[in-house]
């Protein structure tokens, strides 16, 4: 556990030179749309080294996604700055990566075109038909390459999502509840080659999970949010070795500590919904 740093403070990896991404100070309101504003995201910084598995738990509505946005570039601050290998973040990359619940698949194209379609502009056709294959295969999808993503189930479509934004080859994953909508097994199925896929290619990766338990078993670091406006609560590194077992008691307590900080956020959460009905 990182206690050396108030939260809220940069957690600073003891990497050799600047973090990958550097998150400081970062704050985020947003028109209500009725002449009000909401506080998503106060001052927080927190800083990433390249090839962290960061996860991000928190309360409902207390700004992970809009987090996630801002790193991928999808939106932008109302204050403090993003650096991405020592730049401000300008907008959408390829170099970053998204990975979203909804799979967000392009219906009308075949599953192959679907992972072909970032490569087009950096490969040959050949080449990238090769790249696209072999992310196929990796997530079992081989022989559906040229079925439409209709035709394929809820965690199938995800794995075409997977192949795709690994495809591309991106320094950094961003990945939003990737696997909040599918069923236990194929969830089970997805964690176990995510893992794969990021010990053999050490990208850094952010995801955000309402699940502890799928926290403490993918990431090296999880990192808490109070609810709203989200803050810092705790970052815990997360040292148990891999493959980790959710029955381990080292992985219980991990699970435990960090419940505990949750716990409190939850309280204020729902306390603030069912006294007015908001969360403030
Ligand atoms: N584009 C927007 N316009 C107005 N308010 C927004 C916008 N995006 C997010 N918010 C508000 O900002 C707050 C944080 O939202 P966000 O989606 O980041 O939370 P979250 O932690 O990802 O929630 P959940 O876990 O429920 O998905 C919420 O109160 C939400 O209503």
């Amino acid at each position: 556990m990182d206690m050396s740093q108030p939260p809220g403070e940069a957690h600073r990896p003891d990497a050799d030179g600047r973090a990958a991404i550097e998150i400081s100070r970062v704050s985020k309101q947003f028109h209500d749309g009725e002449g009000g504003v909401v506080e998503a995201i106060r001052s927080t910084s927190l800083d990433i080294a390249e090839g962290d598995f960061v996860a991000i738990v928190g309360p409902s509505g207390c700004g992970k996604s809009t987090l996630l946005n801002m790193l991928g570039g999808f939106d932008s601050p109302s204050s403090g700055q993003i650096l991405v290998d020592g730049k401000a973040i300008a907008g959408p990359d390829i170099q970053r990566g998204m990975v979203f619940q909804d799979y967000a698949l392009f219906p009308w194209l075949s599953v192959l075109d679907n992972v072909t379609f970032g490569l087009k502009k950096s490969h040959s056709r050949s080449e990238a038909r090769d790249e696209a294959m072999k992310w196929l295969e990796l997530v079992g999808l081989k022989d559906f390459a040229r079925k439409q993503p209709k035709h394929l189930s809820g965690g199938m479509k995800q794995r075409v999502a997977i192949a795709r934004t690994f495809a591309t080859d991106p320094r950094v994953i961003l990945m939003d509840e990737p696997f909040g909508a599918l069923d236990a097994l194929t969830r089970r199925f997805l964690q176990q080659q995510l893992l794969k896929i990021w010990r053999e290619h050490r990208k850094t990766v952010v995801f955000i999970t309402h699940s502890v338990q799928e926290a403490v078993y993918l990431a090296n670091r999880v990192v808490i949010m109070t609810a709203r406006p989200g803050r810092i609560k705790l970052d815990e590194k997360i040292e148990l070795a891999h493959p980790r077992k959710v029955t381990d008691p080292a992985f219980r307590d991990t699970e435990a500590r960090i419940f505990e900080a949750l716990d409190e956020e939850l309280a204020k959460t729902f306390s603030l919904e069912t006294s007015d009905g908001h969360a403030d």
